[in-house]
């Protein structure tokens, strides 16, 4: 196949774009740098340094390349950070991919594989969340996640767009050779990672006076090749299934605390942690029912196992900072 992944000079969207072309895909990347380096871009990939938002930069692109389908995970990212600065997120999340969309639906490019997330529920009504659950977002990063999806569902009934809106939760851990390191660091579990390197004093938990058996907030994390997988099995399942909505998660959740022992296993580290009040716009838990997934994709984690996760992330995150 031939793709355009938009964002991937990014954690995800460069994981993803790294193992389409171990599987003999064609790459091309469209990334501002607003968050990455130019030499994040994974080798091998055709790289244009763009905007989004930059439509007719995109229809050229898009009439020149003829994808087979495209991969948008370009945006921003941090639910802390939008509810400070609300207009930036409807901007460059929402805005922005009306105009790959447009451009999209110009140039007769058809299947999208579009990076949703879990805070599209909000504070969930009960977990395991189904994809049928209330869609009511506690922060402006998820609504503006949220608007992109009935941007989709109307741009599907009306204009033939077949799309995949994948819902992830927290993703995380690393290829041997690519793992997460965002600029600035807002992620829990590489912000765990750097004081067990020494990079930081201690690690700050948002708040413990939720309503969980420890109070800590509690997550599903996923394996960022799991997630890749998941994305390769939905371009597929475009060939048969027009519009499809799912979680990808692993249907266990871990809280902060747990999170923080578990790092501590693995590293063999101390990691020292302070409570701090709660994160505005947090949700206390998010888990997922991943049952559409395997359903529809077939798909099947390979790496749910927390400690396995936190691993893979340990060995990169020692590597990269090795010679710092
Ligand atoms: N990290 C998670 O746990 C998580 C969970 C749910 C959903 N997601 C979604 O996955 C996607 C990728 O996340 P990530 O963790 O790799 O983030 P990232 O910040 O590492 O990557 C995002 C990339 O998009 C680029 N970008 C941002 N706005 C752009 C624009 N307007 N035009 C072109 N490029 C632009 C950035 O420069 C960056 O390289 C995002 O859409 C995010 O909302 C992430
Ligand atoms: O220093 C920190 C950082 C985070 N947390 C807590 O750890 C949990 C996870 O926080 P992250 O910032 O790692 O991730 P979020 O759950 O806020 O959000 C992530 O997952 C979401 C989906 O669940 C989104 O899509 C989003 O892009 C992605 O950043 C939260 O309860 C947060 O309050 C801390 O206690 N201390």
């Amino acid at each position: 196949m031939n793709v355009l992944v938009t964002g991937g000079a990014g954690y995800i969207g460069g994981t993803v774009a790294a193992l389409l072309m171990e599987q003999g895909h064609t790459v091309t990347i469209v990334d501002s740098l607003v968050h990455a380096k130019a030499n994040e871009v994974p080798k091998g990939a055709n790289f244009v340094e763009a905007d989004i938002a930059d439509r007719p930069r995109l229809e050229s692109l898009l009439n020149e390349m003829k994808p087979d389908g495209v991969l948008h995970f370009a945006a921003l990212i941090e639910a802390g950070d939008s509810m400070r600065v609300p207009e930036v997120y409807f901007r460059n999340n929402t805005a922005s991919t009306l105009s790959l969309l447009e451009a999209m639906h110009a140039t007769g490019t058809q299947n999208l594989v579009f990076s949703s997330t879990a805070a599209v529920y909000g504070e969930p009504e009960a977990v395991p969340i189904p994809e049928t659950a209330r869609l009511a977002p506690t922060n402006p990063y998820g609504e503006s996640k949220l608007l992109v999806e009935y941007m989709l569902k109307w741009f599907h009934q009306l204009h033939g767009l077949r799309y995949a809106s994948l819902r992830y939760f927290n993703v995380a851990g690393a290829l041997p050779h690519r793992g997460e390191a965002h600029e600035p660091e807002t992620h829990i579990i590489p912000l765990i990672l750097d004081v067990a390197l020494g990079r930081r004093d201690k690690i700050l938990i948002y708040g413990d006076d939720y309503d969980t058996p420890d109070g800590s907030c509690i997550r599903d994390y996923i394996h960022v090749a799991d997630l890749a997988d998941a994305h390769i099995l939905a371009l597929d399942a475009l060939k048969r299934e027009s519009r499809i909505i799912c979680n990808l998660g692993n249907g266990t959740g871990f809280s902060v605390k747990e999170v923080i022992e578990a790092a501590r296993k693995v590293t063999g580290k101390p990691i020292p942690a302070e409570i701090k009040p709660r994160r505005a716009g947090d949700p206390a838990r998010l888990v997922a029912s991943a049952e559409e997934a395997r359903r529809i994709l077939g798909w099947v984690p390979k790496t749910p196992e927390i400690d396995r996760i936190l691993e893979s992330a340990w060995q990169w995150h020692q590597q990269r900072y090795a010679n710092r």
